[in-house]
């Protein structure tokens, strides 16, 4: 049987498109590399907070500019988790609120195998586990209404599902609005929707003969994997993006496609 060689690259393989908006900064003036360092604070016209830029030296004329988003003044964002399993993107991003790539905190894992990795790691980090739904044979009822319930008394900002294998409710989409995310991993919209999930999805991408595979982050609607794209990127995208949710780095385009502020260059935004 002829063996077939495919990349299942998580490289960037749908290259962002950068776009440059004005309106929403001031023009960052160009700076200067006369002198051997620069230093500029750059306050923007948006609702977004000054943007201060280490100073920076210049070698060779080549300019290296980062922005560090003054964050003292965005408030931490509350977020709950979703996983059925063991939890690798749950752990990635629990490690990135402690390290402050990700400015937030997870308060609660929500899972449907109340005995599954991720939950177990999060019992031993003091984090709140919530099972949903519950077993068929279980006592109490806990409907979606009672996990809206649950999620507002931990004032949650943000819901990112993270391998859960369960269809999210209409009752849990309508109370969180453009604040639910997912990871699925084919670049939707290939290989997605329902039985679409774990080595089920990369086996059909196998199959297909595709030459390039990779994760896509997108927002959720009621439909498995249907839910407007934010980002196709390597396998540490989610990461990233929650770091954007959390600095409040995420607008939306006039016609309803979410945009990510560049964290290195507040001027330019990717899809
Ligand atoms: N309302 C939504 N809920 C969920 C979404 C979504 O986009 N909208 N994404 C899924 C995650 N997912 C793909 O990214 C996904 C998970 C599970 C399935 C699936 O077919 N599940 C099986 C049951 C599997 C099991 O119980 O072990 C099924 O429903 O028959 C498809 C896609 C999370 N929820
Ligand atoms: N449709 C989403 C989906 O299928 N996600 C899948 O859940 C698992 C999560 O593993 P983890 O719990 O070890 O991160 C992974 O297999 C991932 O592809």
């Amino acid at each position: 049987m002829e063996t077939q060689n495919i990349r299942v690259s998580f490289h960037s393989v749908v290259q962002p498109i950068r776009i440059h908006k004005t309106h929403l900064f001031s023009m960052l003036p160009t700076p200067s590399c006369s002198s051997n360092r620069v230093s500029l604070n750059i306050r923007s016209f948006s609702s977004h907070t000054l943007i201060t830029r280490r100073s920076l030296k210049c070698r060779n004329s080549v300019e290296k500019v980062e922005y560090e988003k003054d964050k003292s003044n965005i408030r931490r964002k509350n977020l709950a988790i979703f996983v059925s399993g063991g939890g690798s993107n749950f752990r990635s991003i629990y490690e990135a609120t402690l390290n402050g790539l990700v400015h937030g905190d997870i308060v609660v894992l929500v899972t449907n195998k109340h005995d599954c990795g991720a939950a177990e790691y999060a019992r031993y980090k003091g984090i709140t586990v919530i099972v949903f739904p519950k077993r068929k044979e279980a006592q109490e009822v806990f409907s979606a209404e009672d996990l809206v319930t649950s999620l507002r008394s931990h004032k949650i900002d943000f819901i990112l599902l993270a391998g859960y294998l369960k269809l999210i409710p209409s009752e849990l989409i309508q109370a969180y609005p453009k604040s639910i995310l997912n990871i699925h991993p084919s670049l939707l919209p290939a290989f997605g929707g329902k039985g679409y999930y774990g080595m089920k999805v990369h086996k059909a991408v196998i199959a297909s003969g595709a030459r390039y595979s990779g994760p896509t982050i997108h927002y959720v609607d009621e439909e498995y994997d249907t839910g407007r794209i934010l980002a196709q990127r390597e396998h540490k995208l989610y990461v990233e993006v929650a770091a954007a949710l959390c600095e409040e780095r995420i607008s939306w385009r006039e016609d309803g496609v979410p945009l990510i502020q560049s964290k290195e260059n507040p001027n330019e935004f990717t899809w």
